[in-house]
């Protein structure tokens, strides 16, 4: 059994988060809440440089708050075209407040502007890029136990596909399943996502 007692919470309101977190802890036995059972709590501020740094925030935050373990999840879409944007940004990369639609046009938007915006034929390559997911865990004073993260590779395409997931996922191509995450159900996601990835690390940490 893992050491995390009855008593967790994720340090998250993504809902799209959450729909995945779900199963995958179930899977381990333990029921989990979010900040979307306490929509009265101020937003943390996010303002770490990296996605780890953005995870130990946001767990800390919970923990000290609430007295008991916190999880957190930072992830972000990383485009090697754009020089590793929107990265750290990746919610809140069309401005605030984040919305998803528009995220994805801004990316769209910036690579055609590499391409040369009028290119006739569209996108002139495919760019690759990947997700990464930090993964923090703290105990009930906010002392971290545990810091992990997962990534997964894909390329960006040309336009949105698919109605799964959250976030970048229409547009994010996994050349091996010929699919985009957005044409993953969440168990097919789940089978290979940076979110997957990254949880997968901190069980084999915690049975150590
Ligand atoms: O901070 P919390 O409350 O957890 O929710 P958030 O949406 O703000 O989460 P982040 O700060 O970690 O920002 C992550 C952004 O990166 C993108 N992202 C992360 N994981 C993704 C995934 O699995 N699929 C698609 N986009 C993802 C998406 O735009 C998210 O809003
Ligand atoms: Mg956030």
């Amino acid at each position: 059994m893992l050491p995390l007692g009855s008593e967790i919470i994720i340090a998250t309101r993504n809902k799209g988060k959450m729909k995945e977190f779900e199963p995958m802890f179930l899977q381990q036995g333990i029921t989990v809440r979010s900040l979307l059972d306490y929509p009265e709590l101020p937003d943390i501020v996010e303002d770490g440089d990296t996605f780890a740094a953005n995870a130990l925030i946001k767990a800390r935050a919970v923990a000290l708050r609430f007295g008991v373990p916190a999880v957190a999840d930072d992830s972000g879409l990383c485009v090697d075209r754009l020089g590793g944007d929107p990265g750290v940004y990746s919610a809140r990369y069309a401005g605030e407040p984040s919305d998803d639609a528009a995220n994805n046009r801004k990316l769209l938007a910036e690579l055609a502007k590499l391409d040369g915006a009028d290119s006739p034929a569209g996108p002139t390559q495919l760019s690759p890029a990947r997700f990464v997911c930090a993964i923090a865990l703290v105990d009930r004073t906010g002392r971290p136990v545990a810091e992990v993260e997962g990534s997964c590779e894909g390329v960006i395409i040309g336009e949105p596909r698919g109605e799964h997931g959250f976030g970048y996922d229409p547009l994010f191509y996994i050349p091996e399943q010929g699919r985009t995450m957005a044409e993953l159900t969440v168990s097919e996601k789940n089978g290979l996502s940076h979110r997957a990835q990254a949880l997968g690390k901190l069980w084999e940490t915690l049975s150590r």
